[in-house]
């Protein structure tokens, strides 16, 4: 199967040589091709260039794309969208005035969510994902990474774990696995949180391992969470089982994960909704990239990461959905990119980036996607007829896709 899309408006993000990461001023360019074409043959970007240069090319399907934009699908790098039900009625009640951390308090956040999933069949859990994961894909998004966090037993852990490998079998998206069985204490725990910490360490992490699809460890670094050193216990012992920590840090409070994910060599530190700038000196010279997170700032009503801070020090920024029932329950990554602009002052070209080849980068995928350079996987999008690629943040909760292609399948 070949596709071939001429007349293209502006081909964002296109690239001669791979690249793999933007950082600080590198972010402020967006690669443009004005007035181009795109051939892709499988699965792979084949040959892109203007269209003055384009000589004609046989092809399965031919798409013209006369006033729209075309772009690398959207890469997230942080969600949960592996979880069952739902927490409508905590979100009421923090329209009626408690606090995200009241609600967890009283035994609601995190946990609910993790009972709800104990007593749902791992084909019922399978379902309710792949539907989220399915309006994701139609909304741009053709790469997730995608946690664990909300089974909280081992068997529950696991369960999700086996789900997430389903999706990752049957879905054409690039899904990214990612362990987070430390994400909060289990009520079962509460009095003896060290226990919980052995039984991830001595008995979860090999388990996951065996499974074969994960390479990452998140943890929870937070108060009421787990501490500085509980989340150095963790990344220690993944370590031995070659799991990257990708992990939560700096959401309400600095701990110091930032710091301490940089020195277990994280490829990604996310949320840093608090930051201060130890944290900044931290991820200079580092591999480590920040994630930020603005649907979870925007639906909790807490500060935005601060964009100008991190990206004028110098360093790349990616941003994501945290797509979750509790802080974050959109996966509409249109909206992350418009809200990056709008509240935490990222100029288009700058969020675009962030939500693509940082993205990709921020999954250990930027060798593959997030760019349309020749050789790497066709996973592109087609906005509908445009002026210009700003108006994707500009008009913002609407929905500006129209077209896409998932390893080099045309979706719609
Ligand atoms: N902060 C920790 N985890 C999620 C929220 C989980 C939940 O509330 O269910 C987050 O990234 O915001
Ligand atoms: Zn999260």
């Amino acid at each position: 199967m070949s596709t071939l899309i001429l007349n293209i408006k502006q081909l964002l993000q296109a690239h001669e040589s791979n690249v793999t990461i933007l950082k600080g001023e590198e972010m402020k360019t967006l690669s443009i091709i004005e007035d181009a074409y795109v051939y892709i043959d499988h699965d792979t970007i084949i040959e892109f260039g203007k269209m003055e240069d384009y000589r004609p090319i046989e092809a399965d399907i031919t798409i013209d794309a006369a006033g729209k934009i075309v772009l690398p699908s959207w890469c997230d790098s942080h969600s949960h969208i592996v979880y069952a039900g739902d927490r409508t009625s905590e979100f009421v009640d923090r329209i009626n005035g408690l606090s995200y951390e009241e609600i967890a308090n009283k035994g609601g956040g995190i946990l609910n969510s993790a009972k709800v999933l104990q007593d749902t069949s791992e084909d019922e859990l399978f379902e309710q994902s792949i539907k989220r994961l399915n309006e994701l894909i139609a909304m741009g998004t053709g790469a997730v990474e995608i946690k664990t966090g909300y089974g909280l037993t081992v068997e529950a852990e696991l369960k999700m774990l086996r789900v997430i490998k389903r999706i990752k079998q049957e879905s054409l998206a690039v899904i990214i696995p990612t362990l987070l069985a430390a994400h909060a204490i289990p009520a079962e725990y509460k009095s003896k949180k060290q226990e919980y910490i052995k039984l991830i360490i001595e008995e979860l992490i090999p388990k996951a391992s065996q499974l074969n699809i994960v390479h990452y460890i998140d943890v929870f670094c937070e108060k009421g969470y787990f501490n500085l050193k509980e989340t150095e216990a963790i990344l220690a012992a993944a370590k031995a089982y070659n799991l990257q920590p990708k992990i939560h840090v700096n959401q309400f409070n600095i701990l110091g994960g930032i710091a301490l994910g940089v020195e277990y060599n994280a490829l990604s530190v996310d949320h840093l909704e608090e930051l201060n700038d130890k944290d900044i000196e931290a991820l200079k010279g580092s591999n480590t990239i920040p994630v930020a997170l603005p649907g979870c700032s925007y639906f909790l009503g807490i500060p935005y990461t601060k964009a100008r801070d991190i990206i004028d020090a110098g360093l790349p920024l990616a941003i994501a959905t945290d797509y979750n029932p509790g802080s974050a329950p959109s996966g509409n990554m249109n909206f992350i990119v418009s809200s990056a602009c709008v509240k935490m002052k990222m100029t288009p070209e700058e969020a675009i980036n962030a939500a693509t080849i940082n993205g990709a980068y921020a999954m250990g995928i930027s060798n593959m996607y997030g760019s349309i350079t020749r050789g790497k996987k066709a996973n592109l999008l087609i906005t509908k007829p445009m002026n210009h690629y700003s108006e994707i943040p500009y008009g913002f909760a609407h929905n500006p896709i129209e077209q896409v292609i998932i390893n080099g399948q045309l979706l719609n």
